[in-house]
């Protein structure tokens, strides 16, 4: 049985711990660290897994899963440092934080897997993207597979891709809210109640994810077949690009790439 400690247990960790005691792990197999007791109250209270110290995690867990923001991982490093060796694998959820930090920062061969998850973990509907620190083993990537898959799909990827699919896929589900977000306000522009309005396009959402996740279809396929020749669609497709809305979001997910890469290169 190995033991799974979550340090900083916010929306991400909360999330991993929830859908690891759905996929079965016991909640004596988990535990996390909070630093705010009334959370932590709450989070043991709500999943009867322990709250304990950054050091009695590093002291017990086989898997260190870190998931504060990467602004407070300098404190978190310098606890972990005299505690962590190669037999503790630790798992970095961080946004823009190479494998190298830990790396330098931590004892000479602690293995470290770097992910980029996203928030559908909370339904079970995660996309995680792994890469191996120079340390890391198949082994370690097979362990890390594992555990993410009780929380959505997994895909390996060369770490060098870490920024970018923080741009894409880590932030991607705050571009679909805002996108909703826009398309509710339109109906309210035309004059329909705010809720019939949000369950047509909340709606309308989940059917077009589907969709794509589950016909295999090309989106362009999907487009054209909802834009007849001389229809409604194509009206609303000819002002999306006057707007430079394809544009803008290659420019949007350009910068994000650019932060992700910022937030590794402040802790150098
Ligand atoms: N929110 C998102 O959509 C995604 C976030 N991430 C990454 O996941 C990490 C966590 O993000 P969120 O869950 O959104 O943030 P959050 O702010 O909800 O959670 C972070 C938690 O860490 C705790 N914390 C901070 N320092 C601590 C310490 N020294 N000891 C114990 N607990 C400590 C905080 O109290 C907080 O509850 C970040 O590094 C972020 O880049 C990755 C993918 C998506
Ligand atoms: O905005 C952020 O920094 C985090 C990382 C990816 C999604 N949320």
């Amino acid at each position: 049985m190995s033991t799974i400690a979550v340090v900083g247990a916010g929306k991400i960790g909360e999330s991993l711990l929830s859908g690891l005691l759905h996929g079965g792990r016991g909640a004596d197999e988990l535990l996390f660290t909070e630093r705010h007791p009334e959370r932590s109250a709450e989070l043991t209270a709500r999943y009867g897994v322990a709250g304990v110290e950054v050091a009695e995690a590093a002291k017990r867990a086989d898997v260190l899963v870190i998931a504060v923001k990467p602004q407070d991982i300098e404190p978190v490093l310098d606890e972990l440092a005299p505690l962590v060796g190669p037999d503790t694998l630790v798992v970095s959820l961080c946004a823009g934080l190479p494998t190298s930090l830990y790396e330098r920062r931590l004892a000479a061969g602690v293995p470290v897997v770097r992910v980029m998850p996203n928030t559908p973990m909370v339904v079970g509907e995660a996309m995680s993207a792994i890469s191996a620190g120079s340390h890391a083993t198949a082994e370690h990537l097979a362990l890390v597979t594992e555990l993410l898959s009780c929380v959505g799909q997994v895909i390996e990827v060369p770490e060098t891709q870490q920024d970018a699919v923080t741009a894409l896929s880590g932030s991607g589900p705050a571009y679909f809210f805002y996108l909703v977000e826009a398309m509710i306000d339109a109906g309210i522009l035309l004059g329909l109640p705010r809720a019939v309005s949000e369950k047509l396009i909340i709606q309308s959402a989940v059917g077009a994810g589907k969709m794509l996740a589950e016909t295999g279809e090309h989106p362009v396929i999907l487009r054209e077949a909802v834009t007849s020749p001389a229809g409604t669609t194509i009206n609303a497709i000819r002002e999306l690009e006057k707007h430079g809305v394809r544009a803008a979001l290659l420019a949007a997910i350009e910068a994000a790439r650019d932060r992700s890469e910022e937030l590794g290169k402040a802790h150098e």
